[in-house]
């Protein structure tokens, strides 16, 4: 009994010890940090969910104001939160060989969302990304134009016919993007009913992964302070981030159509399938014609674009584009494509309505710019002043309030004597940078007139869309 009392007392004394040092974390290392108490308030706002991220985020960042770097303690898990915009572009472009991942080397290989490109990691991602890039190039973009204004004509005609009554725009909105995704990433055509199954199914999943369950709710919250624990937990528990079986099915079938009729279509999805024969023969599937590599793929060979690290290798030992990860991918693309793209344009449409001013110049811009036509590639570049609203838009709301890296190999902060180490996090808190005094005048002012001259915006301060290797596909 003495013996059982006593390793208790001893495991109890070893937790709190080494929860009590997590917390002082950055304070042992010798770093600037926010306060080490236990911020039981922020978990309680996470799971309640009745604070926005952004403003959890910018209390952060606010509390290390006069630093260009600083610890701070979510949970249990200590990240390095970097506020100096030549230390972002250093560790985000520059010195990128040290932070190409985001996530910490766990296996995730149960949960099928894991094998796609944002959460990949190392070797594994480069070649993904690698292989994947052509694929948003602006030509490929420019042969989807169609695709996307039948998207558009379709929302416009559901708004025409509910005129009279109020239109919920994030609805509309996220229904558009939705359907854009969807037939430019699947080939689906949602609107049709052609998909109205398929519709239905995914945005159940995509609901699923944004709003999870309460038990996913809870690892996501144990992920914060234990992440090695959560993994396995939600291993061992069989745990997984939707029911992707019905919707691995209709993709299954997809593919399978399309290899057995030689049908092909201009979108991702077939592009996806072009890699996977070829890496399944090494040569394309009999009766489609070769994959031409373009430029663009290329082109991102360079150890310049990397980082300094190792540029991709053009073969893969093993296979990666199984109908596992062409469905990650594809997910990917559908859930986070659709999510932050109509979060912006609903609140681009929320800005407009209540700054009328903007929305008379920018009518003018379109209609002079279209003249009655329907749009082309060619006539979206002509609109300049729409590309200054969406700009502001995404300084002022932006979908991605932060930017997360995982050090690979120590690293020395330039200019400075201390070291993140190996297995260390880093942030970039992009939402709090988009409305710091410092770099915008009058911050949370809706003025697209900021984006006239993008010189006076300083490298590493407006990053709606990320920078460097990693950054957004779709910002191409
Ligand atoms: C307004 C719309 C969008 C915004 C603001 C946005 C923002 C972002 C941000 C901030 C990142 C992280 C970048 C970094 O860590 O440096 C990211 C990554 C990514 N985004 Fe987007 N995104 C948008 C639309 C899209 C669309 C339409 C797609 C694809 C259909 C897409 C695909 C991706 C992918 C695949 C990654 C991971 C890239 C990698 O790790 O290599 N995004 N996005």
């Amino acid at each position: 009994m003495v013996i059982i009392t006593f390793v208790l007392c001893a495991t109890i004394c070893c937790i709190c010890k080494y929860l009590y040092d997590q917390l002082r974390y950055w304070h042992n290392r010798g770093f600037p940090c926010v306060s080490t108490k236990f911020n039981l308030r922020q978990m309680k706002c996470f799971l309640l969910r009745n604070k926005p991220q952004e403003i959890l985020l910018k209390e952060t960042y606010d509390e290390l104001e006069g630093h260009k770097f600083g610890g701070y303690v979510s949970l249990f898990t200590p990240y390095l939160l970097l506020r100096d915009p030549e230390i972002i572009n250093n560790v985000l472009v520059r010195d990128f060989g040290y932070f190409e991942d985001r996530f910490l080397d766990i296996e995730d290989k149960n949960d099928t969302f894991f094998e796609n490109v944002f959460a990949m990691r190392g070797q594994h991602w480069r070649y993904v990304r690698h292989k994947l890039t052509p694929l948003f190039s602006s030509n490929k973009v420019r042969l989807m134009v169609d695709q996307v204004v039948n998207c558009c004509n379709y929302a416009i005609g559901r708004v025409e016919r509910d005129s009279g009554s109020p239109t919920d725009v994030e609805n509309l909105m996220a229904s558009y993007c939705f359907s854009v995704v969807g037939s430019t990433v699947f080939g689906l055509d949602f609107d049709s009913g052609e998909g109205g199954d398929a519709k239905k199914v995914f945005l159940q999943m995509i609901d699923s992964f944004f709003k999870p369950k309460f038990l996913i709710l809870m690892t996501y919250v144990l992920r914060m302070g234990f992440p090695r624990l959560e993994c396995y937990l939600r291993k061992f528990l069989r745990l997984e981030l939707g029911t992707p079986e019905t919707c691995m099915r209709i993709l299954a079938d997809s593919i399978k159509m399309r290899e057995r009729t030689g049908y092909r279509r201009n979108d991702f999805l077939q592009l996806m399938i072009d890699l996977k024969h070829e890496e399944e023969t090494n040569e394309s599937h009999p009766g489609v014609p070769k994959r031409k590599i373009s430029e663009e793929e290329q082109d991102y060979s360079s150890k310049e674009i990397f980082g300094g690290a190792d540029p991709p290798a053009q073969n893969f030992p093993e296979k990666i584009f199984t109908d596992v990860s062409i469905f990650a991918n594809s997910f990917l693309f559908l859930s986070i494509g659709t999510n932050s793209t109509s979060c912006v344009l609903s609140f681009m449409l929320y800005e407009i309505s209540i700054n009328t001013d903007i929305q008379d110049r920018l009518r003018k811009e379109i209609d002079s710019v279209l003249a009655g036509e329907n749009i082309t590639f060619e006539c979206l570049k002509q609109l300049t002043y729409m590309d200054k609203v969406i700009a502001e838009t995404m300084r002022l709301h932006i979908p991605t309030g932060t930017l997360v890296r995982n050090c690979k190999h120590d690293y020395k902060i330039p200019g400075t004597d201390k070291i993140v180490k190996r297995g260390e996090t880093v942030v970039v808190m992009t939402s709090a940078m988009h409305h710091d005094q410092q770099y915008f005048q009058n911050p949370e002012k809706f003025d697209p007139e900021r984006f006239s001259d993008v010189r006076g915006i300083s490298k590493g301060v407006y990053l709606p869309f990320g920078c460097g290797p990693r950054m957004c596909f779709g910002s191409y």
